[in-house]
Formats: structure tokens, sequence, C-alpha cells
């Protein structure tokens, strides 16, 4: 046949070849492929059942076993978050003595991640709901939820940790049964902890999750839902064939992105690569192609053959894009340099990360970075700072708001540099659903109104738990909403939140000025009706932060040219040798190389060092905002 040709069929083999861990080759019946993902609410267990699932079936050697191996990341391990996706195929020899190949595929834990969730979810039949035995139903259990059942996948209740003490299974049942809608009277008790109850999650794998249909037969349509760079093999693309088949040496065209190349290697994970001779319809696995940045393999897009391939791509692709920005300033303007090369070696393995130069008087040279929320940004600055070893000055996050100048729409994604002649301004909006503990209700509702949220509506989910659900400006949720829900509720309430769109709103620009000069990177953008408080608020926090100096520091907040809140820092000559009499030089000279390193984090704005902490104050004004 020819590659790929639309029109002749290819015979579907009836016994298909799969390699396994141990890289031999099994044969395997296509009925008895289960393609599956685990859903769960943050720390509900998911990574240590999935270690669990991978050391029952031998995919991986408990002598060579890193705790939680499918979280490969390090930044992901220390802050025990899933934050990329992987897949393992796992061998299992069932209750009914038929070999299985089970196909494991993560998915991050996440809102921020939420579109490569749904890609990954795509990719699978079926999938585990894991839930806490003892916290129970989550927002982002149910958010999960709601994306399984949109790609139509079979959902298997899980109940884990189970050996806690404070577990209670039927409460949990019934919760789930009434809040997600799901039968839980075959829900699989386990403590992943423990290793209990692993065996039954992988019958109810084999025997509840359907097997992917057949269409081998089909012209060649894979779904991507994940990549990474390497740097010898260009893109490792993860997928999963949905029609046809694909092997080294076919020329693929990704239909969204229109791009071409050679596949060079495909293979199955396990979890390591595994080179195989073809992936068929039904399979997952992960090709190589040279491609250069993961920006060229994006997730959500669907694979074909150069020649004959399909036309159509697969439902659901869509462009992720940045929700969040800040700027990225090194204290150090030699930096510069380095910086530019960091953020473009992350970029090649991270597609939703933008930067792009940006000057400012204040700060120098740095970058506008753009990211899906603001968890993406912290890791971001992490691992620069980490593995680059970067100094850096982080302005406060802000979302992209939309004016209209001269007819003409402006996208302003640094308050600075919004036009002082506007038409209009509008500002994203999301739907937020809050689970809480019907105890903390009152103080959540409270929360919510102070930061502009519409009250949409409240449900009970239980008698002891109660939904919330609010439209809010995206703005107040990318401050410090979650931690003050999480110490409002005592840390039990939970979110989710999903971009809605932009409405218009009377917003207004609040500049700092801080010894007479204007510190752009402090600009906000803030509701009219709060920029009083708002700026007081800052003003006060900013003089808490910015160290005392030789002189008298004025700190003002103006709209325009309207100064709406001031306050002074009083001079000080901060003489760090006047505790040490004596002559003893190394100790002098070590108090001052101390203070020479408590100098590094800043930035002088005129003549005056600013703090790092000082540009993200306006994240912090909490509980002072709302007074
Ligand atoms: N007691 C008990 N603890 C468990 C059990 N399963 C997981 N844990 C613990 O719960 C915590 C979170 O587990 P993870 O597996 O990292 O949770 P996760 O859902 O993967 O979290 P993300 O990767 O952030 O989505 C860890 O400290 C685990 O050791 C269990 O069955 N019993």
């Amino acid at each position: 046949m020819a590659e790929g040709d639309a029109t002749t069929c290819i015979a579907a083999p009836e016994v298909v070849e799969r390699t396994f861990a141990d890289g031999k080759v099994r044969k395997v019946l296509p009925k008895n492929i289960r393609n599956f993902s685990i859903i769960a609410h943050i720390d509900h267990g998911k990574s240590t059942l999935a270690d669990q699932l991978l050391m029952k079936t031998k995919t991986v050697e408990s002598r060579d076993f890193q705790a939680q191996f499918l979280d490969g990341m390090d930044l992901e391990r220390e802050r025990g978050i899933t934050i990329k996706l992987n897949q393992a195929r796992m061998r299992y020899t069932a209750s009914d003595g038929e070999l299985y190949a089970l196909n494991l595929i993560d998915t991050p834990g996440h809102v921020d991640f939420s579109y490569e969730v749904s890609r990954s979810l795509a990719a699978c039949e079926g999938c585990l709901l894991v839930v806490d035995a003892a916290q129970g139903v989550e927002a982002q259990t149910l958010a999960n939820v709601y994306i399984a059942l949109e790609n139509d996948l079979e959902i298997i209740p899980v109940i884990n940790k189970i050996d806690l003490p404070g577990a209670d299974v039927e409460k949990v049942k019934r919760e789930v049964e009434e809040v997600v809608g799901i039968d839980c009277s075959n829900a699989i008790l386990t403590s992943a902890k423990q290793g209990i109850g692993i065996e039954d999650v992988l019958e109810a794998v084999v025997k509840r999750i359907p097997p992917p249909p057949d269409n081998t037969h089909k012209p060649l349509r894979a779904l991507i839902f994940d990549s990474y760079y390497d740097a010898y093999k260009g893109v490792i693309v993860y997928f999963r064939v949905v029609d046809g088949e694909l092997k080294p040496g076919d020329t693929i065209r990704l239909i969204n992105t229109a791009k071409e190349y050679v596949v060079d290697e495909v293979g199955v994970l396990s979890p390591k690569q595994i080179p195989v001779d073809r992936l068929y319809a039904g399979e997952v696995g992960y090709l190589a192609a040279a491609i250069k940045a993961v920006a060229d393999a994006k997730v959500g897009d669907t694979i074909t053959l150069k020649k004959h391939g399909c036309r159509e791509p697969l439902a659901g692709y869509r462009e992720v894009v940045p929700m969040v920005f800040c700027g990225l300033f090194p204290t150090d303007a030699d930096q510069f340099g380095d910086l530019r090369e960091a953020l473009g070696r992350l970029q090649l393995n991270d597609a939703a990360l933008s930067y792009e130069p940006e000057v400012s008087s204040a700060m120098g040279f740095g970058f506008r970075c753009g990211f899906l929320g603001l968890l993406h940004m912290e890791i971001v600055q992490e691992r620069l700072e980490r593995e680059y070893h970067l100094d850096l000055i982080i302005t406060a996050p802000t979302v992209k708001y939309k004016c209209t100048v001269k007819g003409e729409e402006v996208i302003v994604d640094n308050p600075s540099k919004l036009p002082d002649h506007h038409e209009d301004l509008r500002e994203p909006y999301c739907k937020m659903d809050i689970i809480t503990p019907t105890d903390y209700v009152g103080p959540l509702m409270e929360l919510a109104q102070a930061r502009r949220g519409d009250f949409k509506d409240m449900t009970y989910l239980t008698e002891t738990r109660t939904t919330l659900v609010y439209d809010m400006p995206l703005a107040e949720v990318v401050t410090d909403f979650f931690d003050e829900m999480k110490s409002r509720s005592k840390g039990y309430a939970s979110m989710e939140y999903q971009i809605t769109g932009y409405r218009p709103n009377k917003l207004v620009r609040l500049d700092v000025k801080i010894n007479q000069e204007v510190a752009e990177p402090l600009a906000s953008i803030v509701h009219k009706d709060n920029a009083y408080k708002i700026g007081r608020a800052l003003v006060t926090k900013l003089k808490e932060l910015i160290p005392r100096q030789q002189f008298r520091i004025p700190i003002q907040a103006a709209i325009g040219a309207k100064v709406i809140a001031s306050e002074s820092i009083s001079a000080l000559r901060k003489d760090v040798l006047a505790k040490c009499y004596g002559g003893d030089v190394s100790r002098k000279k070590k108090l001052l190389s101390k203070q020479a390193a408590g100098k590094k984090r800043m930035k002088s704005i005129g003549t005056v060092n600013v703090p790092q902490e000082a540009f993200m104050a306006v994240l912090s004004l909490g509980t002072e905002k709302e007074a």
C-alpha cells in the first residue's frame, strides 16, 4: 500500500506486537489495550497511586524507584505537585488470564494547566477519579470530572487514603454520588500509601474501561497531548494514535500549524523511552522528528501524513494564551543577556511562556513575560533563579486589559503603558467555583464581594458543604485571593476558575511616585471605587518595605495628576559598624559584606533603593484593602 493512501484500507491486525518495559515484544490483542488517566484534586493521592500501579505491574522495579516516578521534575517533587504530564505503558495479566497493555497518561494537577488536562483526557477511554476519604469532593475534583464527562470517559471512582483515622468512606461515596452524579456502589477503596486495593484498581481498569476502537485502517490522525524539548533528539512529542498507524520514516504534517517533519523515531514510554517499529490506532506513544521547539508541536494539534493524510483535524484544538503578565529585570544589568538566553531555553520547552523585551527608566532592560496563571509564573521564576542562577526583580502580576483608543482596540499587559486617553477599558472575568465547609460561607462571601465578585449561585452539596459561584475579575484572583480564601476557611475551602470573557468596568491607573519619581513597575489598574483604599494601603505598605535612607523619602499614590494618598519615610544614616567597638577588622568586613548582600535584591528608583518585596506590595494588601 502507498504510504498513507486514504483510499486503501490496511487490514486491521488481529494480533499486534507491543513492546513492554523490559524491552520485550509481546503479542497483545487490540481489544486488550486500555488508555486511562487519573484525575483528582491536588494532594488526594494521584501520584502515589500512579507509583503503586507502576510497581504492582513491575513497570518500574522498586530498587530504581524514585518515589513518584511520573512527577519527573525536581521542582515538582519538591512542591509535591504535578506540573508536566507523562505517560507509562504497563503490562498486566488480569484475572481472566489475558495479557493487557495499560497506558496510563498522567495529568497535571493544577488549574493553570487545565487545557493540557483536557487534551490528555481526550487521549483516553476512561479515568480513575481519586477522592480523598477524609476530604471528600473538592473544587478541582469537580472541574476535572466535567472535563472527563465532556470527553465521554468511563469514570471509575476510587476512594483513597482509607487508612487515615479521619476517613469516612460512606460519607465520601454519598458525596461523590450526590455531587458528581456517579454511581459509587462499586467504588474502589484504596490506600495508595500502604498499597491497599491496587490490584482492584488494575482489574477495574481492564473490566470497566472500554478498549480503543480499532481504526487502523483509516488515514493517520494522532492527537498531541504533551511535548518536551530534548537537547539530542529535538522535541519529543507525546500523542495518541486515533486513526491509522505511524512509523519511522513517515513524513508527517501537523494540521493546525501546517508544519512538516520526517519521523526519526516512534516508541512507547514505560516510563523510559523504548523505540518500536510502529504505533497503531488506539496506542499512545512518543515520536522524535528533529522538531526545534515545543511551540512547533502544540498540545491539541493533529498529526497526519503529508501524502494522502487527513485534512480534518481532531476536535478541541485551541491556542493557549498567557493570562498573567509580569516584568522580569535582572538586579545586575550585566545579566540581561543571560536572562534572554535562559528565557529562550525555557520557551523551547514551554509553548505557553511568552516574553518580550521591556525597557523602563526605573528598572533598565528586562522582559515582559506572559504565563498561564500564577503557579506557572512562580515555576518559571524559580527555574530562572535556581537553574540559571539569575538574580531577578519581579514586578507584580497583572492581567491583560483591553481598551479602545480612537476606535482601535489596544491590548495592555503592563499597567504603566495604559494610554491616557482611552474610550473604554475592559478586563477579563472568570467564573469562580468555591467549595467550602458551610461554616465558612460568610467569611468567603465577604471576601468574594470585597474582590468585586458578582454572586451567581450557592448550593448545598451535603449537610456540611456548600458551593459558591461568582463572576469575578481575573485581576482580583491573581492577587492573593487563593491565600485569603485558605486563611479564612482554615485551609478547608477549594477553588477553581474558568476565564469567561471581557467586561467593561470603571477602571483607573494608580501610579506610585517615590521621591517624586514615577515608579512605573509599581503602577496598577484598579477599580475607581477602590482606588482610594488601595492607594492608602499601598503607600502604607511601601513605607514599611522600603528601608530608610539618608534622606527623607516621600511616597505618593496618584490617579493622573491627582495625589490620593501619601506617606514619607524619615531619613536615617545606617551605620552597621557602630556595633563594632574595637578593631576587629574581619568582623567589620563580615558585617559590610552582609549589608552588601542585603542590598542585592534592590533596584534604585531615582535615588531610592527599592527592595523586591515592594514590587509585590500591591499583591499583599489583602485585609488592609478591605478595611
Ligand atoms: N495516609 C495516606 N496518605 C496518602 C495516601 N495516598 C497519598 N497520600 C499522601 O498524600 C500526599 C499527596 O499525595 P500525592 O500522590 O502527591 O497527591 P497528588 O494528587 O498526586 O498531588 P498533585 O501531584 O499535586 O496533583 C502525599 O503526602 C502522600 O504521601 C494514602 O492512601 N494514605
